[in-house]
């Protein structure tokens, strides 16, 4: 027998499981039954593709057997699914290979009783047996090898593992429950209740076996001559699941909380999910498709290696639940099933990638989706719960996938100079609020919504009363908001970029004031010299002295750098654009000075305050803070 350290992370999830205070431990069986689920899946798939499997299983049938031992204190779970080798004991039970059980590790605190509350939002699989058991035994045989394997551990730092015999594939998990769990888990009542609520769907039957006391039924006779009936123990093996695949039955028979316990079997979410899409299309293509969103964003959305929540399954026969292609990564989030009459059982990967029917599937999936959150937008306190999870992942939307472009913008939300209170606006209402004259969206983006609320670049729209989108998640918003174009025919329009909006030009003015400031502009340009792409007097401000802007051109290559960061190729320097506001008394005194290190100062700090207005950061700090000692000292 060999004797296995457990990876650093599930020693820790261990300890949190064997100690943990989280009082809704029924969950083990849940996960326990959707692993055996999954292998019996497996097997299915296999002995319908796989030549070598073919004829050994060809009458089998999957299957699921639970049966407990009160004066034993165990539970014990038989599936007759895909089962274990050693590689996979130890990869699968003695490490942490699932993301989603990754993040849930990396969540970890530390904190006794906010991990425990962790174990409810992610649900982590096998491990949580250890919440009532003292030893846990798998033994495992795997469909198509000879040598089956026992593993064996107390959820302590290490685990046993052996080879053993078994004669069929699949495998049983035996567990040795805590004195204080036997009363409640090696029960026939709990265990039927327990499956019930969650299991009840699962596509196999699950049996239950126990023994039972029963009086033996007397004859007539015997009856008649007083005899005293009998006491026996029968085993019983009873049927407690109605092992039909939920997603199959018709709408009206199903229950929210059908759904809603489906759900959490197939999601590892132990919250009800915040919209459940059940659609039956005939026709050309037959399918079914059973969709979720969950109240919570997944915890690996964001990761790389986030797992997909689509299962595809074929004629009710499971095919694959790690295919990202099922849906587009911005619907990432969605969980479900995918079930196709028409695509062949012995589709390969390659060929899920270009077929034609699912291609179908996964466009009128797509629509279905985004019209079903749409209908969710109706109740704006519901959807800004969906908003506050998924606004992100949508945004991704405008720049995947061209064709539902106008969908996905009438669903996305933001903020805006017009709203306050963390209140959000659709692109319809603002188009709805501006006045006639008014063709185009105004955005302005950046990293904090606090400095965006106060740039002067700000100043020319609110005295117009014009509406600004204010936009803080700059990794995604810089990169996609150009992407957009224009939303029902109104241009986005980057307000670092763009005129002034509504500001009267009289260019026989203009030009005089340019004149006017000619010579000034020209210095301040030569002291900034390398700083700055140009130096213009402009009526863009009211009250600031200056801002900083960009040329169209200039802003495209904003919005590519990440791209061509994330290429580690070198991003070009882009120099700010100084304006300069000819009505400010800082302006109108600097143009008739003609102390040259004052220029140099003052032109300096034109461009600093700039920066600092606009959230960006100033080149030099020291040098910055010298000169405003110095001018302020001159000033008193
Ligand atoms: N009854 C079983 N038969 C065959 N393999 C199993 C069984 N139970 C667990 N496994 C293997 O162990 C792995 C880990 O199981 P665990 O429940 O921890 O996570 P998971 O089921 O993979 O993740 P999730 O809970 O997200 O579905 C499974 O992916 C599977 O490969």
């Amino acid at each position: 027998m060999a004797k296995h350290q457990f990876q650093t992370e599930v020693g820790q999830l261990l300890h949190l499981m064997t100690h943990s205070l989280y009082s809704n431990k029924e969950i083990f069986v849940r996960e326990l039954v959707s692993n055996a689920s999954d292998a019996i899946d497996k097997l299915n798939y296999l002995r319908l593709t796989d030549e070598k499997l073919k004829d050994s299983f060809a009458s089998w049938k999957g299957e699921i057997n639970i049966s407990f031992d009160e004066k034993d204190k165990s539970l014990t779970i038989i599936d007759n699914g895909i089962g274990m080798n050693e590689e996979d004991m130890i990869n699968s039970i003695g490490t942490i290979a699932k993301s989603g059980t990754k993040s849930f590790v990396e969540a970890l605190t530390g904190d006794a009783k906010k991990d425990s509350n962790l174990i409810g939002q992610f649900g982590v699989g096998f491990y949580s047996v250890f919440m009532v058991a003292d030893k846990v035994d798998v033994i495992s045989k795997k469909a198509g090898e000879e040598v089956a394997y026992k593993w064996s551990s107390d959820g302590s730092g290490e685990f046993d593992l052996a080879p053993c015999t078994k004669e069929s594939a699949g495998t049983v998990i035996y567990i040795k429950l805590k004195d204080e769990e036997a009363g409640e888990f090696a029960s026939k009542y709990r265990i039927k209740n327990i499956v019930g609520k969650y299991s009840n769907h699962i596509a196999y039957p699950i049996f239950l076996n126990y023994d039972e006391e029963v009086s033996e039924t007397l004859s007539e006779e015997d009856e008649k001559a007083g005899k005293t009936p009998e006491k026996k123990t029968e085993r019983k093996h009873e049927q407690i699941n109605e092992a039909t695949a939920l997603w199959t039955q018709p709408k009206a028979k199903l229950k929210d909380e059908d759904y809603n316990n489906f759900y959490k079997s197939i999601s590892q979410d132990s919250s009800d999910p915040m919209l459940t899409i059940h659609t039956k299309t005939e026709g050309v293509n037959e399918y079914i498709t059973l969709f979720y969103i969950p109240q919570i964003a997944p915890m690996d959305m964001y990761r790389a290696d986030y797992q997909s929540g689509i299962k595809l399954y074929v004629k009710r026969v499971f095919i694959t639940d790690d295919d990202k292609e099922l849906l587009p990564t911005y619907l990432r989030f969605v969980r479900g099933i995918i079930d196709s009459e028409d695509l062949p059982l012995n589709v390969s990967r390659e060929i899920l990638q270009e077929n034609r029917i699912l291609a179908n599937i996964k466009q009128s999936s797509v629509k279905k989706i985004l019209s079903e959150i749409k209908k969710l937008s109706k109740d704006e306190e519901k959807y800004s719960k969906f908003i506050e999870q998924y606004n992100r992942a949508l945004k991704e939307g405008v720049y995947q996938d061209y064709t539902n472009k106008e969908a996905i913008l009438e669903l996305l939300r933001y903020k805006s100079t017009k709203t306050e209170d963390k209140k959000l606006t659709s692109l319809e209402d603002y188009k709805n609020r501006a006045n006639s004259e008014q063709k185009a969206i105004y955005y302005i983006v950046g990293e904090n919504e606090k400095v965006l609320r106060n740039s002067p670049l700000l100043e020319s729209y609110n005295k117009n009363d014009i509406e600004v989108l204010i936009l803080d998640d700059k990794e995604i918003d810089e990169i996609i908001t150009p992407a957009i174009g224009a939303f029902k025919e109104w241009e986005f329009k980057d307000i670092t970029t763009c005129e002034a909006p509504k500001v009267e030009i009289n260019e026989e003015e203009k030009k005089e004031v340019e004149e006017k400031f000619k010579d000034i502009v020209s210095k301040i340009k030569e002291k900034l010299n390398d700083d700055v792409k140009d130096v213009k007097i402009t009526n863009r401000l009211s009250e600031s002295a200056s801002c900083i802007t960009k040329d169209s051109q200039d802003a495209q290559m904003a919005a590519m750098a990440h791209m061509f960061r994330s290429m580690g190729q070198e991003v070009p320097e882009i120099k700010p654009i100084l304006e300069i506001n000819p009505n400010h008394e800082i302006v109108k005194k600097l143009k008739d000075t003609k102390d040259e290190g004052l220029i140099e100062d003052i032109s300096w700090i034109l461009l600093d305050l700039a920066k600092i207005s606009e959230g960006f950061e100033i080149s030099d700090r020291v040098a910055f803070a010298k000169r405003l000692t110095k001018i302020t000292a001159k000033a008193l």
